[in-house]
C-alpha cells in the first residue's frame, strides 16, 4: 500500500515517561476501510499510542495523524473520528439517552440522533436508565453509541470488548464488521486475542515497539496458526523458540510486514 491509503500513520513515534519509554520508535500505518486490532499485553503501550493519535499525549518523538493531519490540526476531528476510550467522563446522574443528548449538543448534532445511535448499539431499551446503574457491557455500548454520534469516517475504540459478555462479543464483532463494511476505518486495542482473530483484517502487534503489522491472515497462514501462538512468538520469542532455532530463523517482528499494512522504518 502506499502512505497515501493510511487513515493512521505513525511515525518513529515514541513517548518516553520519566525515563520509562511506554512507546519506542513506532512506525506503521493502519488502512483505511478495515478493522485494525492494536494487539499488546497490558503496559505494552497501546492505550498511550492512541492518546497521542488523539492529542492527549504529546509524543517524545516522532508524529501521528490520522486522515493525513495531527488530530488536532484535522478540521471537524469530533466529526470525523469517533473515540471510545477509558476516562472520557460521563455527566453525573444522567441517564443513557440524557448522556448521549449532552454529545449531540458538543457536536452541534439534533438530539434524535441520540435514538439512532442507541439503536444500533442495542441500548434504546435503556434510555432512561442512570448510567451509573448500568453493567460493564452496557457502559461499552453506551460507549460506542457515543462515539457513533457524529457518524465518523474514523473510529477508535480503546479495549471496547472489556467486560462484555459472549452475547456482547458476538455483538461487538459483528457490529465492527458492519462498521468497516460501510468504509469506516476501525482501530481497536485489546489484549484479548482469541475475540480479535473473528473480528479484526490486520494486526498491529506491539510491546513497546513494533513486533508485526500486516494482515491477520498473513499472520496466522489462513487460519494455519492461532493468533495467540504468533503472538507469543513475537512478544516473547525467546519463551516460545525451539532451543534449535537459531536466531537469524526466529527474528520475527518488523521483517515480516506484508505491504498491505506497512510498517515503516
Ligand atoms: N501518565 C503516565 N505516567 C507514567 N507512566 C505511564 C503513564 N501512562 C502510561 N504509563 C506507563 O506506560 C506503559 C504503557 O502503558 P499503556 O497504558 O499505554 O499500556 P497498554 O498497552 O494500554 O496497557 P493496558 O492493556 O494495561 O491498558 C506502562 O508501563 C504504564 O505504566
Amino acid at each position: 500500500m502506499t502512505t497515501n491509503d493510511a487513515a493512521v500513520s505513525l511515525s518513529h513515534l515514541t513517548k518516553t515517561y520519566k525515563g520509562v519509554t511506554a512507546v519506542e520508535d513506532l512506525s506503521v500505518d493502519i488502512r483505511a476501510g478495515r478493522v485494525t486490532g492494536l494487539l499488546g499485553r497490558n503496559g505494552a503501550g497501546k492505550t498511550t499510542t492512541l492518546r497521542m493519535l488523539l492529542g492527549l499525549a504529546t509524543p517524545t518523538a516522532g508524529t501521528a495523524t490520522v486522515l493525513g493531519k495531527p488530530y488536532a490540526e484535522l478540521p471537524h476531528a469530533a466529526h470525523r473520528v469517533g473515540v471510545s476510550m477509558d476516562g472520557m467522563g460521563g455527566t453525573p446522574g444522567a441517564t443513557v439517552r440524557g448522556e448521549l443528548r449532552i454529545w449531540c449538543t458538543v457536536l452541534g448534532l439534533p438530539a434524535t440522533r441520540a435514538d439512532e445511535v442507541m439503536e444500533i448499539t442495542g441500548i434504546a431499551d435503556a434510555a432512561t436508565r442512570p448510567v451509573k446503574g448500568c453493567s460493564t457491557g452496557m457502559r461499552q455500548r453506551l460507549a460506542l453509541a457515543a462515539a457513533l454520534l457524529a457518524d465518523p469516517e474514523v473510529l477508535i475504540l480503546d479495549e471496547p470488548a472489556n467486560g462484555l459478555d459472549p452475547d456482547g462479543i458476538r455483538w461487538l464483532r459483528d457490529t465492527l464488521r458492519s462498521l468497516a463494511g460501510e468504509g469506516r476505518t476501525v482501530v481497536v486495542s485489546s489484549h484479548q486475542l482469541a475475540e480479535l482473530e473473528q473480528t479484526v483484517d490486520d494486526v498491529v502487534i506491539m510491546q513497546r515497539s513494533l513486533r508485526y503489522a500486516g494482515t491477520l491472515d498473513d499472520l496466522t497462514g489462513h487460519g494455519a496458526v492461532r493468533l495467540e501462538d504468533r503472538f507469543f512468538e513475537l512478544v516473547d520469542p525467546a519463551a516460545t523458540a525451539p532451543a534449535t532455532r537459531t536466531p537469524a530463523t526466529a527474528a520475527p517482528a518488523a521483517a515480516r510486514t506484508p505491504e498491505r499494512i506497512t510498517s515503516r522504518a
